[in-house]
């Protein structure tokens, strides 16, 4: 039996082992070719092997097989000796080819960044360049556009330029054809100075007229007041209103005590008791039946006067609940002095704008217990307060009652000084006189309303206020002597249709 550990074997067929060594087993020196184990005669102890190549059965013997045993281990040992010195070379060359695989791919990696970055950067240039070729593209097509424009613009106006050469050398033409036709244009500048300069002087002339006119309107009014009152130089005219009974008076049966027979001519009488009565004159007398449209037209010729320059004022005076409010302000529906003069000084205004030019301002004061209010420039909440301030304050019934007598007694004391044209004029002696200044006394015109109630039972009141109205209408101011006669009035009222009518025929000129 042959042990066939790798190549081509022989074959025995007798107990003699030969072992053939094979190159197969490397460092197998301990299996010499030729080499006999021999069986002892003793008996011994056998094993069985198995071929591993044909699976036959041999039988060693135990010696034999520990021999065989121990060469192989040996061998196997120097081999895997071998094989552990060749695996370790590979481990060495394992790892230096790990190691520089791994610098190789850290290289690799750094490369890759560096081309990752350039790709980026590659990447916003290209969008940049994108945006940069967009912006060329749109500035292109602008520019294109305000070529075309400009190119449009160009010819029209080129066209213009041409229309008007044409027209210049038309107008060029023209101008020598009028100069031909016109022999002596310097004559006819000359006319035409000479006449705007006439027109100047008429003009000069025109406000010279106007003036005249205007002083003798004046003078006109000023007789006409003297109509009522027999005096020429007074500038106070007193007009007397009184108010219709109220319901509540004459539900509790009040009587009347005013006499308006004589109102006509500006007289009226009030019933003192029993058959007495006290007659007071007046530059007009208006009774319960006369309206808002009765009293303005006999103001209204003042507005004139405001509108030539003078300084007019108009108030009303009289106890409390006797129309003051009612003759000045009115209702909204019917509308008093205040109102209807400021249109009729619009009115006026409007007419005469060609020749003048009127500037207006209004204000509104209330002069209550000696301080003056601007009513146009106060606030709503301040108003308000001022009318809290009014009526909480303790005892301020009598402050107002001494305040408005104060107001009076001042007013009656500068149409004293007035009246007897004293040097001194105690105007600053309250708010209302220092206020009216402007308007009382010298170049102005005052027109005083004086409101009384015809219920007996304000008869002491309505007595107080018809003796302070006579006095104010200025009775010491214009002694009887000073009438002015019919004649007088006539005269005046020729110069004043003359000066009309020069006025009408210079604007016919002009
Ligand atoms: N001529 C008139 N015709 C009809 N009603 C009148 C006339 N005058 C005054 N009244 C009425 O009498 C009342 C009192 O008038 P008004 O308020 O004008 O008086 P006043 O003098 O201003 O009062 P106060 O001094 O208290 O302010 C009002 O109701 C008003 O409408």
């Amino acid at each position: 039996m042959f042990v066939n550990a790798g190549g081509e074997g022989s074959t025995e067929a007798n107990c003699t082992m030969s072992f053939m060594a094979d190159s197969f087993f490397q460092g197998g020196d301990a299996f010499q070719t030729g080499e006999h184990i021999v069986e002892s005669a003793l008996p011994v102890k056998r094993e069985h092997l198995v071929c591993k190549n044909c699976a036959a059965e041999i039988e060693v013997t135990s010696a034999q097989h520990k021999v065989m045993q121990m060469k192989s281990t040996a061998k196997y040992e120097k081999k895997i000796q071998e094989l552990s010195a060749q695996c370790q070379r590979k481990s060495d060359e394992c790892y230096q080819a790990w190691m520089s695989l791994t610098a190789a791919n850290e290289q690799l990696e750094k490369v890759r960044m560096e081309l990752d970055n350039k790709l980026f950067q590659t990447y916003s240039l290209d969008q940049t360049v994108d945006k940069q070729a967009e912006n060329l593209r749109n500035i292109s097509s602008k520019y294109e556009c305000d070529k075309k424009f400009w190119a449009v613009a160009i010819n029209n106006l080129q066209e213009k330029i041409k229309v008007m050469k044409e027209e210049h050398s038309q107008l060029l033409r023209e101008a020598h054809e009028c100069a031909d036709s016109i022999p002596d244009l310097n004559k006819m500048v000359f006319a035409v100075q000479s006449l705007v300069s006439q027109c100047e002087d008429l003009k000069v002339k025109y406000n010279e007229e106007h003036a005249k006119r205007r002083k003798l309107y004046n003078l006109v009014q000023e007789a006409k007041g003297a109509n009522y009152s027999g005096c020429t130089s007074r500038n106070i005219r007193v007009f007397c209103r009184c108010r219709p009974l109220s319901k509540t008076e004459v539900a509790s049966g009040h009587a009347t005590v005013v006499d308006f027979d004589a109102a006509k001519d500006g007289e009226l009488g009030i019933l003192t008791g029993g058959s007495t009565k006290k007659n007071f004159k007046f530059d007009r007398v208006y009774t319960p039946k006369d309206d808002q449209v009765d009293v303005f037209a006999d103001a209204s010729p003042l507005v004139i006067s405001v509108l030539d320059g003078y300084n007019v004022c108009i108030f009303a005076y009289g106890q409390t609940g006797t129309g003051k409010t009612f003759t000045m302000e009115g209702i909204e529906q019917n509308r008093g002095v205040n109102y209807r003069t400021l249109e009729e000084l619009f009115r006026v205004s409007k007419e005469r704008s060609e020749t003048f030019s009127y500037d207006i301002s209004v204000s509104v004061l209330e002069v209550y217990n000696e301080q003056i209010r601007d009513l146009l420039g106060a606030s709503p909440t301040s108003k308000k307060q001022w009318r809290l301030a009014k009526t909480d304050v303790q005892g301020d019934r009598l402050k107002e009652a001494q305040n408005i007598n104060r107001s009076l007694s001042a007013l009656g004391d500068v149409i004293s000084a007035l009246a007897t044209k004293s040097s001194h004029i105690p105007y600053r002696n309250s708010k209302l006189t220092h206020l009216l200044q402007d308007s009382l006394g010298g170049d102005s015109k005052t027109l005083m309303f004086v409101q009384i109630s015809p219920s007996e039972h304000d008869l002491s009141e309505t007595l107080s206020s018809l003796n302070f109205a006579t006095r104010a209408r200025g009775v010491e101011l214009c002694p009887a002597k000073k009438q002015i006669d019919t004649s007088e009035l006539q005269k005046l009222k020729m110069m004043l249709d003359k000066a009309r009518q020069e006025c009408r025929t210079k604007d016919e000129s002009l």
